[in-house]
């Protein structure tokens, strides 16, 4: 499941775990974007943030795990790029790429999207105010408990010092507070991240 996760939250995680269930999967793999080149890019938190976000909000799932391919790949973020990282590490593997209804809605618009088909199987899942479809017959669709949780939502309410409790993770609470994410006058002094040597996947 690729995102921005600026700061992921229980929308993400439902949805990924619904996908799991109902496909089986062995792994759900949360790829957190580099560089999302159809959002602004001023309104992105840092990289690393949203990678450790990431792994604090999944860590107490066995089947979860966090793949840096995006974030340590140069240059705007392409799922055609991301599914072919995939594949290169896990060469065996069956790629599934979960995806909500908005972004389902703007996959026409992606880089290579012809060629996207043929590297995973699309799963496109309901979303709160917005309409799933798809023109394909390859892809599936599949309805999720309905979780009216967005990001947007997330760092307005801690800009604005409402609570993120029960929307995202508790850890991804305690995360952004210790960083001081999302509040108005710009990040606490201690937020900047080192950049991880790892290469894991
Ligand atoms: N509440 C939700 N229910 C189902 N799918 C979701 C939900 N929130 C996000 N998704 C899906 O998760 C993926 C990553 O989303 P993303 O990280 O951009 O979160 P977002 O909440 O849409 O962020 P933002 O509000 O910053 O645009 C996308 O495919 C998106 O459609
Ligand atoms: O490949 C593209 O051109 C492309 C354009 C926009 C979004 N995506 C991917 O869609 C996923 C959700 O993106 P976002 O911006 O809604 O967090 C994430 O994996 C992005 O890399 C991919």
């Amino acid at each position: 499941m690729g995102g921005t996760f600026d700061p992921i939250h229980h929308g993400h995680l439902v949805a990924a775990s619904e996908v799991a269930a109902a496909f089986d999967l062995d792994e759900v793999v949360f790829v957190p974007t580099g560089q999302p080149w159809q959002k602004n890019a001023k309104e992105v938190s840092p990289a690393e943030h949203r990678y450790l976000m990431t792994v604090v909000a999944t860590a107490s799932n066995p089947r979860f795990t966090v793949s840096r391919v995006d974030i340590d790949r140069p240059g705007p973020t392409y799922t055609i790029d991301t599914l072919r990282d995939l594949h290169a590490t896990r060469p065996e593997a069956e790629l599934f790429f979960i995806t909500g209804a908005d972004a389902m809605a703007q996959i026409l618009s992606w880089k290579n999207v012809d060629e996207l088909w043929s590297l995973a199987h699309f799963v496109g899942v309901t979303r709160p105010g917005h309409v799933l479809s798809t023109q394909r017959t390859d892809v599936s669709l599949m309805e999720v408990p309905a979780m009216a949780i967005s990001s947007t939502d997330c760092r307005r309410r801690v800009s604005d010092g409402e609570p993120v409790w029960y929307l995202v993770p508790d850890g991804v609470v305690q995360y952004i507070a210790k960083h001081g994410l999302y509040l108005k006058n710009g990040p606490a002094k201690d937020s900047q991240v080192e950049p991880e040597v790892s290469t894991t996947t």
